[in-house]
């Protein structure tokens, strides 16, 4: 395949999707980036730069915004798509009968499906069917760290050799590593759940709790994840690698995560709506929160601190009642 000739079409110009394009355009990958607020393409296509989402990191000049979808899926050779999970399934369904066949899809969406808690990867076979490759790009990745050319390690989760060959190609360079799997359940389930207990981190820590607390939180909510992960298929090893535990390290101790700011400002005695309007975006944890604590229950799978969120977020709980309620929990052991 003569590499140097294929052109990237990336939807969404949020933070993410935006610093994916910077990166590949600045690795020589023509890349379009599509957004759907039209007023915000022209002026990212005048400024050279995302200023609502991605300040201060100045286009390449091989990126171009655009907003006519149709025109740019007309160009493109590979496909990412960096929609917020709500917007996950009507994307695809806008984009599908316009792309040839065998045009790779990844997504870098962290979210299960709004309402039914599908993982993203069914809901793409259902629209696209088998005739597209597909893959999930995941990991410890805060966007502007990424523009800003910092050393990042991600995970592809694949069964399409090929289309990790080629992304791997318009992704190089000396900043931006990807390692493959073949695991796509515990890939996006590590990214979807992670984002719930950001928010327990920022709880914690807006409490004014110590890292004593950060870590005991960190550590059993990541046995919750995976007690949850493995009954729904993923594999254990997946959930020890960059898509999971590295994202979950990442997001619960550091104040670029969005979770995690939305735990601190409801700590600090703000409402979910307060907290929405000081954040700003994207917060996957939210919704992801309702979808798994039900699942959980449909499964019969302890996961306390994701239901203690669950109450925080839906139920008015108090987060010091939340906490309470976790620490008096019954004994137990460590493994079970
Ligand atoms: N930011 C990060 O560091 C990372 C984010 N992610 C994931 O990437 C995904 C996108 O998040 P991120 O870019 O951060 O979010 P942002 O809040 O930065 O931006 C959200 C973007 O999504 C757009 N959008 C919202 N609704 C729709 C819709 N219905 N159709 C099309 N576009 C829509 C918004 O457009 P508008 O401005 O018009 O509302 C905006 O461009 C999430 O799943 C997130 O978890 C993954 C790794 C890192
Ligand atoms: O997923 C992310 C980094 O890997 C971004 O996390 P937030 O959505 O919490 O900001």
């Amino acid at each position: 395949m003569n590499f140097s000739s294929q052109n990237t079409l990336v939807l969404g110009a949020g933070s993410w999707g935006t610093a994916l394009a910077v990166l590949l355009a600045r690795n020589q990958t023509p890349t379009y980036l599509w957004g759907r607020d039209k007023k915000q393409i022209e002026a990212m296509t005048h400024e050279r730069c995302n200023q609502r989402y991605l300040p201060n990191i100045s286009f390449p000049h091989l990126l171009i915004p655009i907003h006519d979808l149709q025109q740019a899926l007309k160009h493109t050779n590979q496909i990412i798509i960096a929609v917020p999970s709500h917007a996950f399934r009507l994307t695809l369904e806008c984009i599908f009968k316009s792309i040839p066949a065998r045009t790779p899809i990844i997504w870098a969406t962290k979210g299960l499906e709004l309402g039914t808690g599908r993982l993203l990867h069914e809901v793409a076979i259902e629209i696209l069917g088998s005739d597209y490759p597909i893959a999930i790009l995941s990991g410890p990745t805060f966007a502007h760290e990424v523009a800003m050319g910092l050393p990042t390690a991600v995970t592809v989760a694949t069964t399409y050799p090929e289309v990790f060959t080629y992304l791997a190609y318009c992704l190089r360079g000396n900043t931006f590593r990807l390692y493959t799997s073949d695991d796509l359940i515990g890939v996006q389930l590590g990214g979807a759940v992670k984002n719930i207990l950001a928010i327990a981190a920022g709880i914690s820590d807006g409490l004014g709790f110590g890292s004593n607390t950060r870590a005991a939180l960190i550590t059993r909510g990541l046995a919750e994840l995976i007690r949850f992960a493995l009954v729904s298929g993923a594999k254990k090893e997946t959930l020890m690698g960059l898509s999971c535990l590295g994202d979950l390290i990442l997001t619960c101790t550091d104040n670029q995560s969005r979770n995690r700011r939305l735990g601190l400002a409801l700590a600090q005695g703000k409402t979910l709506s307060e907290a929405l309007t000081l954040i700003d975006q994207v917060i996957e944890g939210i919704e992801a929160a309702k979808l798994v604590s039900m699942r959980a229950r449909q499964v019969n799978i302890e996961m306390p601190i994701i239901d203690q969120v669950y109450q925080v977020l839906y139920c008015s709980q108090d987060p010091k009642k939340a906490v309470e309620m976790l620490l008096n929990r019954e004994q137990k052991p460590e493994h079970t």
